[in-house]
């Protein structure tokens, strides 16, 4: 059991995990564990850190897609909501999200004030940050169809990972509130993973929890 720490920071890989541990520095308080790749890993890894241990506030934290018109590459998202995008059913219609069908939401609230706080100061500190959902696929988007038809689903989505939501059910069942965070690696859209900016979306995730070290009440 650990009894002294405070804020529970998830990533899927280990280089993502460095960078976080980077921005964290000398700061006190933080634990920053691996969710694995995907809503489920994320969920149940979560959900066991969240049971060994008392914590404040639970962060996603990693790369991922910007939408296009809404976060560049090596832009840092910080969400305004979670949404697990791709959870409900195909329809001869189309898709219906997991509200329409009656089976719960597709949204996770975060930690509003704070999650604005820590926008605000991104934008103040380093670059202008967005602010807006972020969604949560266990496919990572490859086609610019695809892409259309989330930002069509969910309007002002900034950002897509693929942990969001399993962290946001895991920290919802033990009551703890829950922010996310993206650096952007490449754009939501057809796939080129060759083309895809790891290291610089990593030096702004360690940007961005440096920064988050100093907004935190
Ligand atoms: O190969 C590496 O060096 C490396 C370093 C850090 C991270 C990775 C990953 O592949 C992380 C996988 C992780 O990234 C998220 N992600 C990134 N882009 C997208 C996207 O366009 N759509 C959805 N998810 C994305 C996702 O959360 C993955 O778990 C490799």
């Amino acid at each position: 059991m650990n009894d002294n720490l405070d804020v529970l920071v998830m990533t899927a890989v280990e280089a993502e995990r460095e960078a976080v541990l980077r921005g964290i520095g000398q700061a006190g308080g933080f634990d920053v564990r691996l969710a694995g790749v995907g809503p489920a890993s994320a969920a149940a890894r979560t959900a066991a850190a969240l049971a060994g241990g008392r914590y404040r506030l639970v962060v996603s934290a990693g790369i991922g897609g910007g939408f296009a018109g809404r976060a560049d590459i090596g832009a840092l998202v910080i969400a305004s909501e979670i949404v697990s995008a791709d959870l409900g059913a195909e329809t001869p219609d189309g898709f219906a999200g997991v509200d329409e069908l009656g089976f719960g939401s597709a949204r996770s609230a975060v930690d509003a004030g704070l999650a604005e706080r820590w926008a605000q100061a991104i934008s103040a500190a380093w670059r202008p940050a967005a602010f807006g959902p972020i969604l949560t696929l266990s496919t990572a988007t490859g086609t610019a169809e695809t892409a259309a038809l989330l930002a069509e689903r969910v309007p002002g989505a900034a950002a897509e990972g693929m942990e969001g939501g399993g962290v946001a059910a895991a920290a919802a069942l033990f009551g703890v509130p829950v922010l996310e965070v993206r650096a952007v690696s490449n754009a939501v859209g057809p796939r080129n993973r060759a083309a895809w900016k790891i290291p610089e979306a990593l030096r702004a995730l360690e940007a961005g929890i440096s920064i988050f070290t100093e907004v935190l009440p």
